[in-house]
Parts: C-alpha cells; structure tokens; sequence
C-alpha cells in the first residue's frame, strides 16, 4: 500500500479510536474486519500507532498544536509505529519539516501532564499510592507488555514446552514468580503452533497466574470462580486441580463465557462447568451455598493495572465510574462468599492500583464477616511453589503486583479462611 494510503487509514482510526466509546481493541479489530485487504506488518504499523496515540495522548496533543491539517493526522505522524522512511514518503516538504521541528522538542521541557500522560484525578490517586514511585511506573505503564504464556501443566511441562518454543525459534524464559510461566520478549505469533493448538499453552500474564496460585486448588475439590469471563483463570485453576472435582465457571456475561468454549476444548479440562447467571444472587448460589472448597473473586473493575495492554482505559474510566463498581465489588465479594464452605479459602482479586478497588472492599468485607480470617498471602504463594513470594505481598499480607516492580499487570488479591 502507498504510504499516505496508509498514513490515511491511520488518521481514520485514530479518528475512531480517540471518540473513546468503546475499547480501543473492539475498534481496532472492527477496523481491521472492514480493510482486509491489510498485511500482517500494516496492521501491525496501524494498531501500535493507535495504541501509542492512547499511551502518549497529552503528549503528543501538546506537540501537535503547531502544524497544520487535521489533528488525527498529526498524532499518527507523531507516533508512526513502522519505518520511517516509509513515513517519510507519506509526508509534504511541509510535513517533514513540522515532524523534524517537533522531534527536536526535548519531551523533559513540556508540562508535567504531557510527560505522564494521565487524567488529572488518576495522577493524583496514583501519586498517592506510590509515592516516589509515581514516575518509574509511570514509564513501566508506557512500555508494551511481554508475552506471558502459562504452560498448561496437565499436558506438558514448562521445561518441555520451552524446549519445543526453542525449536520453533521463540526464545522463552521462565517466570521470574510463577512456576509454570514462560515470558517472550517479541510478539511471535503463536496461533499456528502446534502446541498452541493442542492447549499445552495460553496467553496469560504471570500476575493473573499467580492469583490461581492462590487459591491454589487441590484434586478432587468443588471450586468456583465466580466472575469467570473468557476463562483465563478458569483454565489454570482447572489444570492445578489435575482435571478433578469441580469447577464452576461463572459470569453474568454469556458472551464472554462463549469465549471460554474453544480454550477448554484445546485444554483437555473436563472438570469445568460454566454457567451464565443472572446477577450475584442467582438461585444457583443460593443452592451451592456452604458448599465450595475454594471460591475466586475476579472483580469487574476498572482494569487500571493493565494499562500497558489497555492505555485506553486511562480516558475512559472516571472517578464516578470507580463509584460505581465499588458498590458492585463489595455485593459481588459478600455474595460470592456464601458459597464458601467452612475451612474453605475466599480469594477477592482485581487488576486494579487504586485502594478503593482493592483495599477498601477488602477490608470492609473482613469487618463485616468475622466468620472470614484474612490470611497471608505470601505464605499460600510459597506453599504454592511460587518463588520469593514474599516480594509481592504488603504488610498487611495482601498480594500487590506492580509492573514497575514485578513486570507484571498491576493485581491485587486478598485471601480469607473461612473458621471451621
Ligand atoms: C475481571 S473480569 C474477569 C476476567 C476473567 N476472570 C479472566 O481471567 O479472564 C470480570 C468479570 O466479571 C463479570 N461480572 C460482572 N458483574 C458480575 C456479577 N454480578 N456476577 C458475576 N460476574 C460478574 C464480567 O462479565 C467480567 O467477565
């Protein structure tokens, strides 16, 4: 394609993207649908100059008010994710002229906003939860993610699904915490590798690896994951339970749960049954009440520790919003721990950094349910195999996962022993 054929279709999307209705990765991949005629490498030249637009937003709004033209226009030149050179043959003597007067800006003299790239309310929540680590998380949110892959343990082992990435050419080192990770620092693609294909691996960042290391589920158990979605977590609680006893997967969303269907086919799980409830106190709760041995809570939330995969989400999220889930976090959390048996563990778990989401509802839980005894989380990592699980954990023994600190997604869990 003719570089200002593309340089076009990277304006349209940004277009797109920047209205911020919906998740930056729905726009993207419904682009994509509707321009088939693209190759591999410009889309990937389209996505990641969007997604770097989402990250350096104010950034690159504030470079961009010299110039002329449209604004969508600008940001792409400015954040062009392919060749330059063939950029270049995009651009007017005018345009190149602009692009090497705002390249030459040192990015250290512009406002403090245009260098963290945040909405005003979540520099200040952010401010208040890291101290001086505002700046080197800052910039962890900034890089893109490695590729995690969690080796499904009921096929393979890490050592010989490493050995078989080798082959293929993928260099894959293990999890600096979890034992059955791998991390790729490129973006192979996997999907047609055999071992893809016959589930001895999935795509699963180390931090959401480690919150099925605690709750850390035995052979032979009933388990329930209570906000299931696509099943990233159901599927390693599904392997440590070595396809035995039970487990409920579920989800007020039926689309995601369809989600779910072809990963568990790949898994070689058939210990896992995922239904759709209405809400949190569906009848179905209700009959399994007392009676589950190991109970997660991935909460709906605002996804703020995943902002290296989501840099959206920091424009589409507000502290009116963060309200909101509040409230739904805490009845999802005290609803789902009627299913709890005695002696049984509750695991409350969020991708978010902010206390409100983390926390708060957690400690609110422990004071309104004596009959649940916070437990520490380091030492169910350790009994887990987890290495230096002690680096993850705060004072207060809750699980916090920061990617300036861990290279991982920002998680929080806390875990509770149900008094026998
Ligand atoms: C953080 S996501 C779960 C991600 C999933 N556990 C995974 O590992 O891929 C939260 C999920 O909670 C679901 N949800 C929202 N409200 C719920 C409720 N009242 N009861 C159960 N699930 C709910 C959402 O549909 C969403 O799929």
């Amino acid at each position: 394609m003719h570089p200002n054929a593309l340089l076009d279709l990277a304006t349209d999307l940004l277009r797109q993207v920047l209205k911020l209705d919906a998740p930056a990765d729905t726009i993207v991949s419904n682009f994509f649908r509707k321009h088939r005629q693209l190759g591999q490498r410009e889309r990937h030249s389209l996505a990641e100059t969007a997604y770097t637009v989402l990250r350096r937003r104010l950034m690159y709004a504030n470079l961009a008010q010299s110039g002329t033209g449209a604004l969508e226009r600008r940001l792409a030149m400015l954040a062009w994710q392919g060749a330059d050179t063939f950029l270049r043959g995009a651009l007017g003597p005018n345009e190149q002229q602009w692009l090497a007067e705002v390249r030459a800006i040192s990015t250290d003299s512009l406002p403090e906003k245009a260098r963290h790239n945040l909405p005003d309310w979540l520099a200040s929540a952010l401010k208040q939860e890291v101290g001086d680590d505002f700046w080197p998380l800052v910039q962890a949110m900034d890089a893109a993610a490695p590729l995690d892959l969690r080796v499904n343990t009921l096929k393979t082992k890490r050592e010989t699904a490493q050995a078989t990435l080798a082959e293929a050419g993928i260099d894959a080192q293990p999890t600096p915490y979890c034992p059955w990770g791998l991390r790729i620092q490129s973006k192979p693609a996997l999907q047609r590798l055999p071992l893809f294909i016959q589930g001895e691996i999935e795509v699963q960042d180390e931090g959401s690896q480690l919150l099925a290391a605690l709750l850390n589920p035995k052979r032979g158990e009933m388990v329930v994951d209570f906000c299931a979605g696509a099943g990233g977590k159901t599927l390693a609680l599904g392997a440590l339970m070595r396809n035995t006893g039970r487990l409920y997967a579920f989800d007020v969303s039926g689309h995601r749960l369809e989600g779910l269907k072809p990963r568990l086919a790949r898994s070689g799980l058939s210990n896992v049954y995922p239904a759709q409830i209405a809400h949190e106190r569906d009848e179905r709760i209700k009959r399994l009440a007392g009676k589950i041995d190991r109970v997660l809570v991935d909460a709906p939330c605002s996804g703020l520790g995943t902002l290296r995969r989501n840099p959206d989400l920091k424009w589409r999220q507000s502290p009116k919003a963060l309200e909101e889930l509040g409230v739904k976090q805490a009845a999802i959390l005290a609803s789902a721990a009627r299913l709890v048996k005695p002696g049984g563990r509750l695991v409350y778990a969020t991708s978010s950094l902010l206390t409100r989401e983390n926390e708060t509802i957690a400690d609110a839980f422990t004071q309104a349910h004596p009959d649940f005894v916070p437990a520490n989380a380091a030492e169910l990592l350790t009994q887990a195999h987890v290495e230096r699980a002690d680096e993850l954990v705060t004072g207060n023994g809750h699980l916090r996962l920061w990617p300036h600190r861990h290279v991982t997604d920002g998680f929080f869990a806390a875990v509770w022993e149900r008094k026998s």
